[in-house]
């Protein structure tokens, strides 16, 4: 048959339009700012070679010139992902018969029973049961960090109702196969009596289910396993859940649970850690050819992402050199404008895009569909080691681990697992000690240099040859929640922060990595820039107090409003703007939600970023240890209403939102004096700048003065933080005074 008559399992469409703007404005852009940047490093040279020159004018012309600069390196990097964005189609309904797809195992990651409820957790682990994917070709595993009975019990139940809900899902076509979501929304459609019936009859064995997790969690299942030292220090504990009934299995995944061993003296690298003992324990059992992996709080919300995702990998053009595929993330609980900007609008809507016009989009930690073989170490189309002690050395001392290595191994669990000693090998497998020795976490498996352990292991497949495909089909096959909280949403962002400069700073940074691999330059720029990231606090922090104190001071930093260069500064701010705004706009957002994306911009940079600093400065000095900090998923009635709302919260506010608030204050203070002088001494146009800039930020933090001044509930700033961000402002002020009038 003639090769172009069989349809294709996907297509690529280059967005050409796009493309042709972006390019366009990245050449208008590059320029503007290599004026603005000759403007600020000339004016510096003339102060250092003037015979008068003052060191205060010296260092604050410094200052800003080093933002400016950082600044304009982060955006160059960054518009690499502009400068080739794709979308892509699947086809699953083209796939030939179910008979020639591989095994998909699907890993997903749990930490601690009180943050993350192990019913939620279960309800997650239900939707992937859903998959739509031939049952014996499909193993769920969940990896329980936390260690609590109340998950194991919640999983055994799970699976008894699973045996009602995958054949009703099958039956009706059901896609929000996660019973907890399917039942809170309205099904919407006209159906037959016989289905609102047996949904009727479902929705109460799912009360029932649910009832019954709640129930043993009020009985203390969750039992003694909760305290810290527990979830530290615990032997492993694995099980293949429904094994006794094989009979089951004609229709019913498997579903296997894993608590890995955990000694204090062992560090456990987080989820890094928990993904690599599930890659062994599933090499044993059933060695899926693909992973799936997903974070506890991200349900499948389609069934065909499996057959989609297989599109890409099954292709023979792609797969050779196909890692993954990468769905989007959609959070189904942001606010209509999305006040803390917790969607990642620009990731999953502007980068991947890029990102997949290049080499592909880098890994984001959930929702994604890995090939095994490009987490064992090799380039693409390379042998794994043959030699035994050379494989021993990368993979660890079991030799039935090596055995499913070899490309003629048969999987044996397909007759039971708890028979043939299987279960015995996969605890020795899952001991703290198995990795000492080996390249787990070095160059095998998920990577343990950072705790963004998706990113770093992005980074490191990409540079080793490694390809991706973003998909993301209108139906948001994989469902998160974000955090609802600004302290929550700093914390992460905090841990983001930090973990992407510890990539920054490792062997594998990737601008230094990406080139001496002979990676692609606009895709080193992509990984680049995700690394560079958290270095947006050094302007954030210039811009949010240099200025203002200079203003305050009436020292005067930019173009009088006369001078042809105040144009420069001008285009460049309405420059940047405007393309945030363009892309806000076009990706479905609004005029708010660019306003809001602003705001918690700076917030981020001077919060986050700048504690993600501190974080791994004080860790080179060995004061801190490396910490997760995971992100809490019990969420308040009063704190989803506010949220709605889009009202800030600032409650449990921790030391991280006092440069925020400073910041608040500092221009505040800036703005009055800065007014005063400006009527006292009439140097309007020369102060122009500073003036308009401190307007704009106060203008963006008015939530935070609102949260400071105005509101008394309990959602409002905390004295406390207020109380210390005042402290600061006074000392920053005095600083001020004292530098500036030398
Ligand atoms: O020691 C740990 C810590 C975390 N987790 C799991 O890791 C996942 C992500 O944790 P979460 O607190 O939800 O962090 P997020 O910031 O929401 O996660 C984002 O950032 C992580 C990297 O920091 C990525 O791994 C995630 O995929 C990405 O969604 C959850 O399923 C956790 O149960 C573990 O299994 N073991
Ligand atoms: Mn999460």
């Amino acid at each position: 048959m003639d090769l172009k008559q069989i349809p294709p399992l996907h297509t690529l469409r280059v967005q050409r339009i796009r493309a042709t703007i972006n390019r366009a404005h990245i050449f208008v852009h590059s320029l503007i700012l290599l004026a603005l940047l000759y403007y600020r490093a000339s004016w510096l040279f003339f102060f250092l070679t003037s015979h008068s020159h003052s060191w205060t004018l010296t260092l604050t012309w410094f200052l800003l010139l080093t933002s400016e600069l950082s600044l304009s390196f982060i955006w160059l990097l960054g518009s690499a992902y502009r400068w080739r964005p794709v979308s892509r189609a699947a086809f699953p309904e083209r796939l030939s018969d179910d008979h020639q797809l591989p095994v998909i195992d699907v890993f997903i990651c749990t930490a601690d029973p009180e943050k993350e409820p192990p019913l939620h957790v279960v309800n997650t682990v239900l939707s992937a049961m859903a998959l739509d994917y031939p049952a014996e070709k499909l193993w769920v595993y969940l990896s329980d960090d936390g260690g609590a009975a109340i998950t194991l019990y919640a999983m055994r139940e799970a699976f008894s109702f699973a045996k009602v809900w995958l054949p009703f899902c099958r039956k009706y076509g059901v896609r929000t196969t996660c019973p907890n979501a399917y039942f809170s929304e309205e099904d919407g459609q006209i159906r037959s009596a016989e289905f609102l019936n047996e949904r009727e009859k479902m929705k109460s064995m799912y009360e029932a289910f649910k009832e019954q997790v709640e129930k043993a969690e009020e009985m203390g299942l969750i039992g003694d396993n909760l305290n810290k030292k527990a979830k530290q220090d615990a032997a492993s504990l694995i099980e293949v859940i429904g094994q006794k009934g094989l009979e089951d299995h004609d229709k019913m995944p498997h579903l296997v649970y894993v608590r890995r061993e955990k000694r204090p003296t062992h560090p456990h690298n987080f989820k890094a850690g928990a993904l690599n003992v599930l890659l062994r324990v599933s090499g044993l059992l059933s060695n899926g050819s693909y992973i799936l992996v997903l974070d506890c709080d991200m349900y499948s919300n389609d069934p065909t992402s499996a057959k989609a995702a297989m599109c890409f990998h099954l292709d023979p053009t792609l797969s050779p050199t196909l890692a993954f595929v990468q769905f989007s993330q959609i959070f189904h609980n942001i606010s209509p404008n999305d006040i803390y900007g917790c969607q990642l609008r620009d990731v999953f809507k502007i980068w991947w895009y890029g990102c997949d016009g290049l080499n592909g989009p880098i890994l984001s930690g959930s929702g994604f569909y890995m090939k095994r073989e490009a987490l064992y170490g090799i380039a693409p189309g390379m042998d794994l080691p043959k030699d035994l002690i050379q494989s021993r050395q990368w993979f660890g001392s079991s030799n039935e681990l090596l055995k499913t290595l070899r490309p003629d191994y048969k999987c044996n669990a397909e007759n039971g697992v708890q028979s043939n000693g299987l279960l015995q090998e996969a605890h020795f497998l899952a001991s703290c000690n198995y990795e000492t020795g080996t390249k787990w976490g070095k160059q095998v498996g998920f990577f343990y240099d950072s705790v963004v352990e998706d990113i770093m292991t992005g980074i490191r497949l990409h540079c080793r040859g490694w390809n991706s495909v973003y998909y993301n089909p209108p139906r948001p096959q994989f469902l998160g929640s974000a955090p609802i909280n600004l302290n929550d949403v700093l914390v992460q962002y905090k841990r983001w922060s930090s973990g992407l400069l510890e990539i920054a700073f490792s062997r594998y940074s990737p601008l230094p990595y990406g080139i001496m691999s002979g990676h692609s330059i606009l895709h080193t720029m992509c990984l680049s820039y995700s690394a560079s990231m958290p270095f947006y606090c050094v302007f954030g922090l210039c811009y949010a107090t240099v200025p203002q104190l200079c203003l305050l001071n009436g020292i005067s930093l930019y173009p009088k409003v006369s001078d042809p260069w105040f144009a420069i500064f001008l285009a460049v701010f309405i420059s940047g703007s405007c393309q945030h705004l363009f892309e806000v706009l076009h990706t479905g957002g609004s005029f708010r939600m660019w306003w809001n994306e602003q705001r918690i911009w700076m917030v981020k940079s001077i919060s986050a970023n700048f504690f993600g600093c501190l974080d791994i400065a004080t860790r080179m000095i060995g004061v801190k240890r490396v910490d997760f900090g995971l992100t809490n998923k019990v969420i308040e009635k009063d704190q989803v209403d506010r949220y709605s709302n889009e009202e800030f919260d600032f409650q449990g506010a921790s030391l991280i939102l006092v440069p925020v608030v400073t910041s608040s204050m500092l221009n505040m203070v800036a703005l009055n004096g800065g007014v005063w002088r400006v009527i006292a001494e009439g140097n309007y146009s020369e102060l122009m700048v500073q003036l308009s800039l401190t307007l704009f930020i106060i203008i963006c933090s008015y939530p935070i003065i609102e949260g400071i001044v105005i509101r008394k509930d309990a959602a409002r700033v905390p004295p406390l933080i207020t109380f210390l961000s005042i402290i600061c402002t006074m000392v920053l002020l005095s600083l001020g005074f004292i530098v500036l009038a030398m």
